[in-house]
């Protein structure tokens, strides 16, 4: 069997526990996400436990999931709301304080019995990442493992600061979980674009014939953010761009685009791929990171219409910070596939554009006859669009019409939401839904996490060593600083405009 097996039984009978549910991502997205599910009839027996440090009533946690669902999802139909709420139920505790995991696990076993849960658990930890590893050896010592059904541990970003402090975290972790009851969260690898880059390689002919070094000359990944930073500065001065989006997300996806087909599609293969990936990344030396990596900070400009400040006005910012903002790299891929292939990455706030986007760029044929002195042809592109629209554009050319013997570049394009009118399901849905099912296809193994770590550790300690002297270095509202533009001037490229690439809904 090729392709993957999920067990569907598993997803019915779950006690979900949720540590941080009074926080941010709980009534932003877990909330949201697990009342799409309960809609679609994907949570036939289930409860939830919400775990905070603040004293709310029942009733006051309940119009909170209430509210946070209305808020995310405007619908008429959302009449059931009370009803999903009524499966919910908080408990006020210090996840420091190791007297209060008892009276936890008197709760999370009455709800199993009052909802045949078969004692299958999953925990969430929608918490600051110094209190992961902490949780993990509580729910252990105190019992709340202990269960006759599954337990899982869904943990979020970020997963270690360092490959050090990784690893310690994870022995935390494994003390009361093994690695596959361990499901770490990477929200991009819940994109259903992000998803389709393995479909898109595997099941398309002349995609997969030409996805090597003999036709590729380098491929692009761009995430651009608009926003800045926001209230997350206490945090964000800790990690950087680097930390925050190069390590897991920008590197999962070159691992995607990289990867040899797995035997099978099922988590372990796929994984055992990207893992070969990441041991095939050339390490960057600390001192050759000048070569390979480009580092930013925003300034005042103008987004969207309004006047912002700088990355060091912002709250809770070191106003002399040397924090990056705005990464562009290139990776190479030391492999037969793909040996002399460039993988540039970008990533950064308070850019032009809200927009991820791979760009393929294949290599010109030998002699193009359509070249002419005055207008070269444009190369062949294979344009994922992974938000905010999704889609896939094919850049081509073919002649132009009329009498003539000119080529024009055309495309064609497919939108995924344009086709059936519907939107994907949120990245966490998908993600909540997997876990459920027991499928860790699309999050990410320690393996992965460790190598990605050592190559991003090399490029902070030499950041560390060298603080940045020309912060800030790019102005708000544009696409980052002129070293990014130069890193591929030098070997002949340049970064296809992002912003100027759509999809064509039809
Ligand atoms: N928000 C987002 O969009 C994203 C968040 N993440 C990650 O998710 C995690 C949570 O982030 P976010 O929701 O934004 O954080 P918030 O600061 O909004 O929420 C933190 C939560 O932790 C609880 N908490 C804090 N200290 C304790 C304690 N000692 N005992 C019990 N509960 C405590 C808070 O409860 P109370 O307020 O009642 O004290 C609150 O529920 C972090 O690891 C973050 O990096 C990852 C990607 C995106
Ligand atoms: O993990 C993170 O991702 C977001 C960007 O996610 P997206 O789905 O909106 O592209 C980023 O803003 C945040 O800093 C980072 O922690």
């Amino acid at each position: 069997m090729r392709y993957k097996k999920v067990n569907e039984k598993q997803t019915s009978n779950a006690l979900i526990m949720i540590f941080g549910a009074t926080g941010d991502l709980a009534n932003r997205k877990l909330f949201p996400s697990l009342y799409r599910l309960y809609k679609k009839g994907k949570l036939a027996n289930f409860a939830v436990v919400g775990v905070g440090r603040r004293t709310l009533t029942q009733e006051q946690f309940k119009q909170n999931v209430v509210n946070s669902v209305s808020e995310a999802i405007a619908s008429s139909k959302n009449d059931d709301l009370e009803t999903f709420a009524s499966y919910f139920c908080y408990h006020s505790h210090d996840v420091t304080d190791s007297s209060s995991y008892a009276e936890l696990k008197n709760i999370a076993d009455d709800l199993d019995v009052k909802y045949s849960l078969n004692g299958n658990r999953v925990f969430y930890l929608a918490m600051a990442p110094e209190f992961f590893g902490p949780i993990a050896i509580h729910l252990n010592q105190d019992g709340l493992t202990d269960v006759k059904g599954y337990k899982r541990l869904i943990i979020e970003k970020p997963f270690g600061h360092d490959l050090e402090s990784a690893k310690e975290l994870n022995e935390q972790i494994r003390t009361a979980f093994s690695e596959d009851e361990v499901y770490r969260i990477d929200h991009y690898l819940g994109k259903a674009m992000v998803q389709n880059i393995e479909t898109i390689r595997f099941s398309n002919a002349i995609f997969e014939n030409l996805w090597n070094n003999r036709y590729i000359s380098n491929i692009q990944v761009t995430s651009s953010e608009v926003l800045g930073v926001e209230e997350r500065g206490r945090y964000y001065e800790t990690s950087g761009a680097l930390r925050d989006m190069v390590q897991n997300h920008m590197l999962q996806m070159v691992a995607l685009l990289a990867m040899e087909p797995p035997i099978k599609l099922t988590p372990d293969e796929i994984r055992s791929e990207k893992v070969k990936v990441f041991r095939a990344m050339r390490p960057v030396e600390v001192d050759e990171v000048d070569k390979y990596f480009v580092r930013g900070q925003y300034g005042k400009g103008f987004v969207e219409d309004l006047d912002v400040p700088s990355y060091r006005e912002e709250q809770m910012v070191n106003p002399n910070s040397n924090t990056e903002t705005f990464v562009a790299g290139k990776v190479m891929i030391d492999n037969f596939r793909w040996a002399g292939v460039p993988f540039y990455i970008r990533t950064g706030k308070r850019l032009e554009s809200k927009s991820t986007k791979i760009v393929v760029q294949f290599k010109d044929i030998p002699m193009n006859l359509y070249n002419r002195p005055d207008q070269e042809i444009t190369p062949n592109l294979l344009v994922i669009h992974i938000q905010p629209e999704e889609g896939i554009t094919l850049h081509l050319n073919a002649k132009k019409a009329g009498q003539n013997m000119e080529a024009t570049p055309i495309k064609l394009s497919y939108a995924n939401t344009g086709i059936a009118g519907i939107n994907t399901p949120e990245a966490y849905e998908k993600l909540i839904d997997d876990s459920l099912h027991g499928d860790a296809t699309n999050f990410t193994h320690w393996d992965e996490v460790a190598l990605s770590w050592s190559y991003v550790d090399k490029i902070s300690q030499a950041w560390e060593q060298n603080p940045a002297t020309q912060f800030p270095n790019y102005a708000s509202g544009t696409m980052g600083p002129q070293e990014a533009d130069e890193l591929l001037e030098k070997d002949g490229f340049f970064w296809w405009p992002v912003n100027q690439f759509e999809v064509d809904v039809c």
